[in-house]
Order: C-alpha cells, then structure tokens, then sequence
C-alpha cells in the first residue's frame, strides 16, 4: 500500500448501513448502523452467531440486497445508486463472489469454468485463466471437472473464478465449511495472498477461528451489529 492511495474509495466502504428483513411483527433488524471499509490488499474476516447478519453484510456489500439505510460504496461508485441493470454489470466487472462449496458448473472442466467468465462479462480486462489456475497451485488439474477435485481443489478453482475479472472486492462465504484443518488453512491463506497480489479488498464470512490468523483484521457480528477490529496481521487499522 502506498501513502498516497486514497484507498477506502479504491475498496469497499458501508457507512451506516441499516437492513430490516420480514414483515409484520416478525420484522429483525439484519443490519443495525453498521459501518465498514476495506482497503485494497486487505483480509476482513467477519464472524458470529447464527443470525447474527453475516450473510446480509455480503447481500449488501455485493449490491445484491438494497439496504433500508445508510451507503454502500465499491471502488467509488455507491452500488445502490445504479440503475438494476448497471449494478448487474457493475457486479460483473468488480465484486467477484465465492461461495462455501466453490459453486462449479458440473460439466465444465476447471479452465473452462474461468473461461466462462470471460465470456459472461465479456470484459477485455479480465486475466489469462491459465496463470491464474497456475497462480492458485491448479494449472496441473485444470483438465478436471468438479467431480474429479477434492473439497479444497474446488474452492481454489472457485477463488480463482472469483479473480477472473480483476474485481475490487471479493466476498467470500464459509469457504472452509467442507474442508478438513489442514485443508482450511490452505484455503485461506491463498485468500490472503491472492487478496494481497490482486490488491483486491476481501471479505470473508467464517464460523472458523482456526484460520483467523491468516486475516487481517477479525469482525464480530452480534444481533445485527458489528464489532471489533483486533489486528492479527501487517495491516493496521485506521
Ligand atoms: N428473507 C428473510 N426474511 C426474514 N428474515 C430473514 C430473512 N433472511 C434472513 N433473515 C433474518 O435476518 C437475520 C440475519 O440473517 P443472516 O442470514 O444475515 O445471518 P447469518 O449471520 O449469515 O447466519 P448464518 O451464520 O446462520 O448463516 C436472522 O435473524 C435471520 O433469521
């Protein structure tokens, strides 16, 4: 990172987000003034309770969910202040998403699953799915199909997927949930150092303490609320 960056408008920024879910008597309050940023290059992990609103952060980060209150900023632009067919594209070109079980195509092979990508976004910016499988220790399996990779090989292509279109956040949910400890570990710490080369600021949701020592900086979630900001890496908080 360099001094000069004006980095916070580079990554994510939530001011004060507010999201209430259900109707009725049995509305909760989702997300209660929560504010965040991360820079580029940054590792966030955000853990807590069941319910706590983890996965509303990530719908409302990633422009999925528009929020009751409050901003949500990705590389400058305020996500919910686009039209729903720019924030399609906008998504497209710069959030990339993994999910818990990698979230592959079945039929497709592990490049062309990066392929796919390309041809989604159609985006001239977007990286050579071969370095980048190369990048993730894949370039060996990229031939395979989901079926033919183990627990951890799926989320490394799914990472990988994720990175394709030089995206300025990733937002990343329990990509541990299926893998053993030392697979874990593995997992993260290509997070960590593919969020450091690609200055790409992530977002990680995670029940696993275990690998919290790869990130950052830890968040907690309770009732809706965030918390925290215990400093467990190089980065240091603002
Ligand atoms: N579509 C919905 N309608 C009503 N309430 C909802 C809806 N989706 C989620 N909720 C509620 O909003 C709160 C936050 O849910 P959220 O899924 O964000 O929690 P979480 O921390 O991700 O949980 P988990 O760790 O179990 O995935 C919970 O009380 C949940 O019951």
């Amino acid at each position: 990172m360099t001094a000069t960056e004006p980095t916070t408008a580079l990554g994510l920024a939530v001011t004060d987000v507010s999201l209430t879910l259900g109707d009725g008597e049995a509305t909760v309050a989702a997300l209660d003034h929560v504010s965040l940023s991360v820079e580029p290059g940054e590792l966030v992990a955000v853990v807590g309770p069941s319910g706590s609103g983890k996965s509303s952060l990530l719908a409302v980060a990633g422009g999925l969910t528009t929020p009751d209150g409050g901003t949500v900023t990705v590389a400058g632009t305020d996500v919910a202040a686009l039209s729903r067919r720019r924030r399609t594209r906008f998504r497209l070109e710069h959030i990339g998403f993994v999910f818990q079980s990698g979230n592959l195509l079945p039929a497709l092979t592990a490049v062309d699953q990066l392929r796919l990508m390309t041809r989604i976004d159609g985006a001239a910016t977007g990286r050579d799915p071969m370095q980048l499988l190369d990048e993730v220790g894949m370039a060996d399996k990229a031939g395979r199909r989901p079926h033919q990779l183990s627990g951890g090989e799926r989320q490394r292509v799914g990472i990988a997927r994720a990175l394709m279109a030089r995206p300025s956040l990733l937002l990343v949910d329990e990509p541990t949930a299926a893998l053993d400890r030392a697979r874990s570990h593995d997992v993260v710490e290509l997070l960590a150092r593919e969020t450091a080369r690609a200055r790409v600021a992530t977002v990680m949701v995670t029940h696993d303490h275990d690998v919290l020592r790869h990130c950052d900086r830890v968040l907690e979630m309770v009732d809706g609320k965030l918390f925290g900001g215990t400093v467990t890496g190089a980065v240091q908080p603002r």
